[in-house]
């Protein structure tokens, strides 16, 4: 298996809590997987271990080739840029305009042409179908859901191998939920590996995929082709 995410044994305590004990999962390149579970399981914390905003107690950690456990500070960034990631509350900078957002990301990343930026800036708001028109938007001038699709465009500008979202519906409507779930799929199915914490089980139905489910420090790895043929009993 070609894998992209890697955790061997990990252990995750805070303050003399355990929060997740012997984790090992193996993710592949291009999959789609959700991580499901009561609130205060640990799925947050688990996603943040792979992008290096906490340390695993124990364990190894590899993600697009680093090996994230002993990663020194200097590498995080290379790390992070190889990543995209998402969250619920979109995180944009607003005090700037949805292009200045997006061009911040770039030239912080190291893009220097204007003409290349603003081609890029277009180019990924097309794939997020966002309209140019939006460019010159403040974040308080957008729905949610637009807010979230900006906040989806930034994480793409790189084009990330893996693309990671931290319960990115929570403060969105059923419908409009129900669109960037759409979203995410169409942007798995150009090959990104999405890694998706929710708490929307109905997504299942919608769009049926491995689940990884947390209870207790541990975890359930339901496989695709389980997540249907349970999908298939209920129906039947
Ligand atoms: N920095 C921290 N300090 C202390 N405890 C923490 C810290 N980060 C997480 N925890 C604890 O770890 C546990 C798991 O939290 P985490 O946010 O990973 O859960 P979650 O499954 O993502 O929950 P939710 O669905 O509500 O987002 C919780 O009990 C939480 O209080």
């Amino acid at each position: 298996m070609n894998s992209v995410v890697t955790l061997r044994d990990v252990k995750l305590n805070i303050d003399g809590a355990i929060i997740l004990k012997d984790i090992s999962i193996d993710i592949a390149s291009g999959e789609f997987v959700y991580l499901l579970g009561p609130t205060g399981s640990g799925k947050s914390s688990l996603l943040k271990l792979l992008y290096a905003d906490q340390q695993p107690s124990e364990g190894v950690i590899k993600v697009n080739g680093y090996q994230v456990d002993t990663i020194v500070s200097k590498d995080v960034p290379f790390l992070r840029r190889s990543l995209g990631v998402v969250f619920q509350d979109f995180e944009l900078l607003t005090d700037r305009s949805v292009e200045d957002n997006l061009e911040f990301v770039l030239k912080a990343t190291g893009w220097k042409s204007i003409q290349k930026i603003n081609q890029k800036i277009d180019e990924t708001l097309e794939k997020v179908h966002l309209s140019k028109i939006i460019r010159q938007k403040m974040p308080h001038q957008l729905s949610g859901g637009e807010q979230q699709r900006v906040a989806i465009a930034r994480a793409l500008l790189n084009n990330p191998k893996v693309l990671i979202a931290d319960e990115p519906t929570g403060n969105l409507d059923p419908k409009v939920s129900r669109s960037i779930l759409q979203l995410f799929k169409e942007i798995n199915n150009e090959g990104t590996c999405v890694i998706m914490a929710t708490h929307q089980h109905s997504f299942l139905r919608l769009n049926p995929e491995r689940s990884i489910v947390f209870e207790k420090g541990g975890i359930k790895d339901i496989s695709k082709k389980q997540v249907q043929q349970k999908l298939d009993l209920n129906q039947s």
